[in-house]
């Protein structure tokens, strides 16, 4: 696989891959304080729920080196101002928000700003490295149940770039591709930024996958026409009872695959469970600027003053979800009465295989 790695700390600098100039251009930048990392989240140079956590684990830890110097009771608090801040960046993936918190919980106790400082890098290069083992583990799950399919449509971009490798429900398509096995991917285009057609079709034809760009809008048609055999999406905050937030038009999938009877899946690590929210009318929806409706690569496509709607992620029953592939097992809808103590479990203690 050679797609180029989205994220790395390279001598206490955190250099992300701008998802912005995809697929046209491969550019790293470095983000050098905590505005860059806030910034690069808010405008999608990162993006991805696993991604975000982990650039907003660096950019605390960046935030922390900067505090050198203080008294550990001054240190505390503009730490938090710094957690504040970064948590402010995206309200949807709760990976942003599991990721500082591990980061604070991590230094409550500390006896010296020298030694905060070291175990928040230290805490925000574990969560990138874990990431990378646990797509793998949800990947190999994945392809165990897509084994026997040749079909499968996604949206979004839940790939390598989403995360520190691998990606959520893109990773069953890059291992398949590493094992040897041929998948036919349909990727929706993902209006209105477009993730599916700049990322996905991108990624997965570094990976040498067999991929189709779609629109939105022919989801239907190409379930019918193709024979698409099952539905992959990934998910930015999963409830207690397995409702599902996930980008825009996932909902609309969901309804489809039901309606055409075939398994549709949410892949995800059991950090984008938010067991503190019982169902998905909990889940906080992101609303985005107009201008990303009203505009397509920067040309106007619709009257001046437009009164425009731009919800940048869906909730899909968990009624309409056929499992919760994690990489701690495969979690099926009988099982999403469990899921808080399921999700609780600790990894290698697995739910399913
Ligand atoms: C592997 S998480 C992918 C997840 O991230 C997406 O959102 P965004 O591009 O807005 O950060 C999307 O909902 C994907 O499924």
């Amino acid at each position: 696989m050679s797609i180029p790695t989205p994220i790395k700390w390279e001598n206490d600098n955190l250099i992300i891959l701008d998802q912005q100039q995809l697929p046209h251009e491969i550019v790293y930048i470095t983000l050098e304080t905590i505005e860059d990392v806030f910034d690069a989240i808010v405008t999608l140079k990162v993006r991805g729920a696993p991604a975000i956590g982990i650039a907003a684990a660096y950019g605390l830890a960046l935030a922390a080196k900067k505090h050198d110097g203080r008294l550990l009771e001054s240190f505390h608090l503009r730490l938090h101002e710094d957690y504040l801040y970064l948590a402010g960046s995206r309200p949807t993936a709760v990976n942003l928000f599991w990721a500082l918190d591990r980061l604070m919980n991590k230094v409550e106790a500390v006896e010296s700003v020298l030694e905060a400082i070291a175990l928040l890098e230290k805490e925000a290069v574990a969560i990138h490295e874990e990431d990378e083992k646990t797509c793998e583990q949800i990947g190999n799950y994945a392809l165990s149940l897509l084994n026997d399919k040749t079909r499968v449509m996604t949206i979004c971009n839940a790939g390598t770039i989403a995360t520190a490798k691998y990606g959520t429900a893109l990773a069953p398509f890059h291992i398949g591709a590493e094992k040897g096995k041929k998948f036919e991917v349909y990727a929706c285009e993902t209006r209105p930024v477009l993730q599916g057609s700049r990322l996905t079709v991108w990624e997965l034809q570094q990976s040498d996958v067999d991929v189709t760009l779609i629109t939105d809008s022919m989801a239907a048609h190409t379930i019918q026409a193709k024979g698409v055999e099952a539905i992959i999406v990934g998910a930015d905050r999963i409830a207690e009872n397995g409702d599902t937030a996930n980008k825009i038009g996932t909902l609309n999938l969901a309804i489809l695959a039901k309606e055409y009877g075939i398994p549709f899946y949410v892949a995800a690590p059991t950090t984008t469970f938010d067991l503190t929210i019982e169902s998905g009318k909990g889940i906080p929806i992101e609303e985005r600027k107009a201008e990303e409706i009203t505009t397509i690569a920067g040309q106007s496509v619709a009257p001046e003053g437009t009164k425009v709607f731009n919800p940048a992620f869906d909730v899909t029953p968990s009624a309409l979800i056929t499992a919760i592939i994690t990489e701690k097992g495969i979690v099926n809808q009988a099982d999403y009465i469990n899921i808080k103590s399921l999700v609780g479990r600790q990894a290698g203690e697995e739910v399913e295989a």
